[in-house]
């Protein structure tokens, strides 16, 4: 339900923050009230901004790969490539039932559509596990400047976990979400790890891979002023592979490694987007990339996006694989506690690329 609270009532941009980020209304809540102006503390610096900016002036575009037949070399290469040259690819016919996709957008507008009070039962104060959080903006408390963005994040141990402290409204249809991407996942990294010389993903290989999964769901309301913020800011992400389902408003834009220019990723009806996330990059000492990323704001429609971020154990050491490293390349990241890495990453604000410096030699 709409927040009754008329935008008069912020008399200051202290009260904006109370009402977002501790009273839990989110910038859903904000945007409910109808207000008219962005507030001062999500007006991004202006080289943030960058709306229109090396935006659609090539034709560059993102590799859209078909899975139907999955076993073919030229799909293993295709993944592979992308993996070098974009770090990031769609992919169809990926064999994950299409009523899934759309029973967990559905789940998400429904957790997104509870009273606040209802959602506010899994913030970060009041969850009853570290391992459901419902929150705004991306780490509010180290940002400049907040992100037009609403989230549910839910970190996945047990079935039994998730049934206990899960929230109802969207706890089958995420488990089933994951539950079902996850032969394409494993396919994905045979490919990107035989690619490397890692003959087959037996446990430890399994664990460095896709030893723990996250699955956010992301809601982008309508934006009073949506050139002077930004949804996501720009990061690369932390994971090994993240399988985003997106919505059909987009917004989300890649950097292009071979131009620098930010590229739109077209949403493509039951289409997974797949990018690389840093871990992936330091396994594959550099080889696999990374990629900044955004998602622009939107003035007339709400989105809202899936990702599952397929990472390793939080306890796994990931440094350049020795498969990599065998022929006498010289290793350019060092051995990290990928949960030290995670900590790093959520204790500041998005800036790029920058993260990954943490694991540089
Ligand atoms: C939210 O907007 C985002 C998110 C992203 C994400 C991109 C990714 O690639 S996510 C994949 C990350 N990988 C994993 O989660 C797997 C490994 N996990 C771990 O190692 C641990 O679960 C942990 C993340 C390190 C948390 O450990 P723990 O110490 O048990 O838990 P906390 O004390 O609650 O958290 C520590 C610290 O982290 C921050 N934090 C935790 N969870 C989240 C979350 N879901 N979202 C945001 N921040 C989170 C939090 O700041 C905690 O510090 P406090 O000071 O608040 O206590 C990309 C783009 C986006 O816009
Ligand atoms: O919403 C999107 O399209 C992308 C979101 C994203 O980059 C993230 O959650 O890491
Ligand atoms: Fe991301």
């Amino acid at each position: 339900m709409a927040p009754t609270l008329s935008t008069t009532q912020f008399s200051n941009p202290a009260e904006v923050t109370d009402f977002v980020v501790h009273k839990g209304n989110g910038v859903k809540g904000l945007s409910e009230t109808g207000i008219k102006a962005l507030p001062d503390q999500y007006i991004q610096p202006f080289e943030e901004r960058l709306i229109n900016k090396f935006v659609n002036e090539t034709d560059e575009a993102i590799p859209v790969i078909d899975m139907s037949n999955p076993d073919e070399n030229r799909v293993a290469e295709a993944v592979c490539d992308a993996a070098e040259k974009w770090g990031f690819f769609q992919v169809i016919n990926h064999g994950v039932p299409l009523e899934v996709l759309d029973d967990v957008k559905s789940a998400t507008h429904r957790f997104f559509n509870l009273p606040v009070e209802e959602k506010c039962k899994f913030t970060k104060e009041n969850s009853l596990s570290t391992n459901v959080r419902f929150g705004t903006s991306f780490s509010p408390l180290a940002e400049k400047a907040l992100e037009w963005k609403d989230y549910l994040s839910l970190f996945f141990v047990s079935e039994a976990e998730a049934e206990q402290f899960w929230p109802d409204i969207c706890r089958n249809e995420t488990l089933e979400y994951i539950d079902k991407s996850k032969k394409m996942v494993r396919k994905l990294l045979e490919y990107l790890g035989k690619n490397l010389n890692v003959k087959e993903l037996d446990e430890t290989k399994e664990s460095l891979f896709m030893g723990s999964i996250r699955v956010n769901l992301n809601y982008y309301p309508i934006c009073p002023n949506p050139d002077l913020t930004v949804g996501v800011g720009r990061h690369s992400d932390v994971s090994s592979l993240t399988i985003l389902l997106q919505d059909q408003i987009g917004g989300l834009h890649v950097r292009s490694l071979a131009s620098g220019n930010w590229v739109h990723v077209p949403p493509v009806p039951g289409s997974f987007v797949i990018n690389i996330g840093d871990a992936m990059q330091i396994l594959s000492n550099g080889r696999y990339k990374s990629v900044e990323h955004r998602v622009l704001a939107n003035g007339n429609n709400n989105r809202i996006s899936v990702p599952i971020f397929v990472n390793p154990k939080p306890e796994s050491v990931i440094g350049p694989l020795p498969e990599v490293i065998a022929n006498g390349e010289e290793p350019i990241y060092r051995d990290i506690l990928y949960s030290d890495y995670v900590r790093y990453f959520f204790r500041k604000a998005h800036d790029g690329k920058k993260t990954v410096d943490y694991a540089k030699i």
